[in-house]
């Protein structure tokens, strides 16, 4: 679990998180969402400890990061997955030694144990037979699961993922969603994604959490995001026609 209180960051005059207070629950997909330039990179990149917010606190199960030791902190972000935009992945390394990385870089396994572990986590993404490939022999959806393997590698408490779905077509993004929540279910994970994809609200917000001007807007679940009568939520989740049509088939529902 994480609990956010009244976190602000600015970079020089620009405010640009101004007071956010959430919780975000273990075992479920959270999500972030909001349009361009609010602040969710920023907000992620805080809650992975890249940023030092200006004012507030976050609490991860139970410990104030503001409270460790460096040596804690680096402790604690080992075991932070990442999933970043456009996957990330080391081009001139095989798909397993991407996987391997954080094994490398956090723990003193033996290689056995390392080989058993990336070998665990390539099947769990469904990509047994890739650990020899390179990524740019990968597809965008393969090297996603890559990604969410290298993520998942060193067992992590906490994982976040910063527009997983970004450049894959609209089927490939709905198994690399359901994967991050089957995997958030299965390893009870802290799992918070940001989007701006409404197929992943709908499939995979359990908990959202609306973010404009640096501002939490509203809060809720993919259940009442269709029938909250917030401005500011309405006028994001229904700037496609498609989703005006999805409100008022809820909102006949209710009559
Ligand atoms: N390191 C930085 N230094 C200065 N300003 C920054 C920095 N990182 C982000 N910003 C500013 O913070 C604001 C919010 O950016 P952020 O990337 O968090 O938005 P976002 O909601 O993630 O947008 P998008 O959906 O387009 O990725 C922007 O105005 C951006 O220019």
């Amino acid at each position: 679990m994480i609990e956010v209180n009244d976190i602000h960051k600015s970079f020089g005059d620009s405010k640009i998180l101004k007071g956010i207070s959430t919780t975000f629950e273990k075992g479920k997909t959270n999500l972030v969402i909001g349009q361009s330039g609010s602040g969710k990179t920023v907000f992620l990149k805080t809650l992975l400890g890249l940023f030092e917010p200006d004012q507030g606190s976050i609490i991860y199960d139970g410990t104030d990061y503001s409270d460790l030791t460096p040596d804690e902190k680096s402790d604690l972000r080992s075991k932070m997955g990442m999933v970043f935009q456009g996957s990330a992945l080391f081009d001139s390394m095989t798909i397993a030694e991407n996987v391997k990385f954080p094994l490398r870089m956090f723990t003193k396994q033996s290689k056995s144990e390392m080989n058993d572990r990336v070998d665990l986590v390539l099947k769990r993404v469904n990509l047994d037979d890739a650990h020899n490939k390179l990524p740019s022999e990968a597809s965008g959806g393969m090297q996603k699961r890559v990604a969410i393997a290298r993520a998942i590698v060193n067992q992590p408490r906490f994982l976040f993922c910063d527009e997983p779905n970004s450049g894959l077509d609209p089927r490939t993004a709905t198994v690399i969603d359901n994967l991050i929540q089957e995997i958030t279910h299965e390893y009870d994970i802290t799992t918070i994604i940001n989007t701006h994809d409404m197929n992943s609200v709908m499939e995979i917000g359990q908990k959202i959490i609306f973010l404009k001007n640096g501002i939490k807007e509203w809060e809720g679940s993919n259940k009442n995001i269709f029938k909250t009568d917030n401005e500011a939520v309405t006028d994001f989740v229904y700037s496609s026609d498609l989703f005006k049509r999805v409100q008022k088939m809820y909102l006949e529902e209710d009559m």
